[in-house]
């Protein structure tokens, strides 16, 4: 999972994965004519007309190559004839549901001991969003000068707390701006928690369950994809959080067990453009755009096939998040607003034994 290219870097760039990739990658112009300001740089225009748009199938334009599940699942389900074991459900999260996953997203999700990004570094991190919300700062603390209730728990030796934004420390560099580090976070594992050093579940470390209710939409979402008589277990889930020029590089999802159990994978806020490639990174692969609302599932030889996220648009006609903005407009909302109006949340849900 997520591992780089055991190719050398000239023989990787030559993939037709790597291809597609730096195709719809962001790009910025280096010509400062075409740019309007200097500040201000403008993303290079990419070809978009390759690229499988889920909303016109569903709005009647199916392309050749493209399916419809005969099923009496409760939403259209939509199959690819070269990717048995991928499906893609569109527009599956109604807007309520998209606006409750993004806060679960930044408040809940992040929350110890579920792993982020940031705890190799910091320790455990409680309350980030809040603590960005109000301007705080993680800085670094001598640990006998403080009340042990207000340290962030740490377990790798250095001690971080959130302070007031005034506060006077002693190293630049060890005070850093919650919401720096919200723009930074890039991920948390909810559940079993995934060792990307080991690259595999390390059960040993602290955990709480899945949510219930992520699980209960997991299990009722993963039907489609489902071995005839068998239930999904959700036991982890990793949630991926993009910036604008953030991408996922190709890869496989491959240290859970059982590969006939789909991956249910739930996308949030920016849209997105999601590469499905083949069981060699040599094949052509097909490219989609994700929106917010959209679930995909991948299971049996889907599970096999290298898949990314080479491109997230936050550009106000490509990014798509009018009606999440309109959700999210009142005072008390203006953080998840702030954050999702330039970002795009990933949470995708295992079963691992
Ligand atoms: O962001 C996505 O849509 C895909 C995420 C993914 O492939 C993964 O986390 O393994
Ligand atoms: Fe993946």
């Amino acid at each position: 999972m997520y591992e780089s290219s055991t190719q050398s870097p000239n023989d990787s760039e030559r993939t037709a994965f790597r291809k597609a990739e730096k195709k719809y990658k962001l790009y910025y112009e280096t010509d400062t004519k075409k740019c309007s300001s200097k500040r201000q740089k403008q993303p290079k225009p990419i070809d978009l007309s390759d690229v499988l748009d889920f909303k016109q199938v569903l709005d009647g334009q199916i392309p050749s190559g493209i399916f419809k599940l005969q099923s009496d699942f409760d939403f259209p389900v939509y199959c690819i004839e070269t990717h048995p074991g991928f499906y893609f459900i569109p527009a599956a999260l109604s807007i309520e549901e998209q606006c409750h996953w993004i806060r679960e997203s930044l408040t809940s999700f992040p929350q110890p001991p579920n792993r982020t990004n940031h705890h190799a570094i910091y320790g455990h991190i409680h309350d980030l969003f809040i603590a960005a919300q109000k301007t705080k700062v993680l800085t670094q603390v001598d640990a006998l000068d403080l009340d042990p209730a207000s340290l962030q728990n740490s377990d790798i030796g250095t001690k971080w707390h959130f302070s007031g934004e005034n506060t006077t420390v002693q190293k630049e560099d060890s005070a850093i701006p919650a919401s720096a580090l919200l723009r930074k976070l890039r991920w948390s594992t909810l559940g079993l928690q995934f060792d990307w050093s080991k690259r595999n579940y390390n059960v040993c470390i602290p955990h709480n369950k899945i949510p219930e209710s992520l699980c209960q939409l997991a299990k009722r979402m993963a039907a489609p994809a489902m071995p005839t008589g068998e239930d999904f277990h959700p036991e982890a889930a990793i949630v991926n959080y993009f910036a604008a020029g953030d991408m996922l590089g190709g890869h496989l999802d491959d240290m859970e067990a059982d590969w006939s159990k789909p991956i249910v994978s739930i996308s949030l806020g920016c849209k997105a453009i999601f590469l499905l490639g083949g069981k060699s990174r040599d094949d052509l692969p097909v490219a989609m755009f994700l929106r917010s609302g959209d679930m995909v599932l991948m299971a049996g030889q889907a599970r096999e096939c290298f898949h990314g996220v080479p491109r997230i648009f936050t550009d106000k006609e490509n990014a798509e998040i009018t009606p999440l903005a309109l959700h999210f407009s009142n005072q008390e909302d203006l953080g998840f607003l702030d954050y999702i109006r330039c970002s795009r949340i990933n949470i995708n849900i295992r079963q691992v034994f």
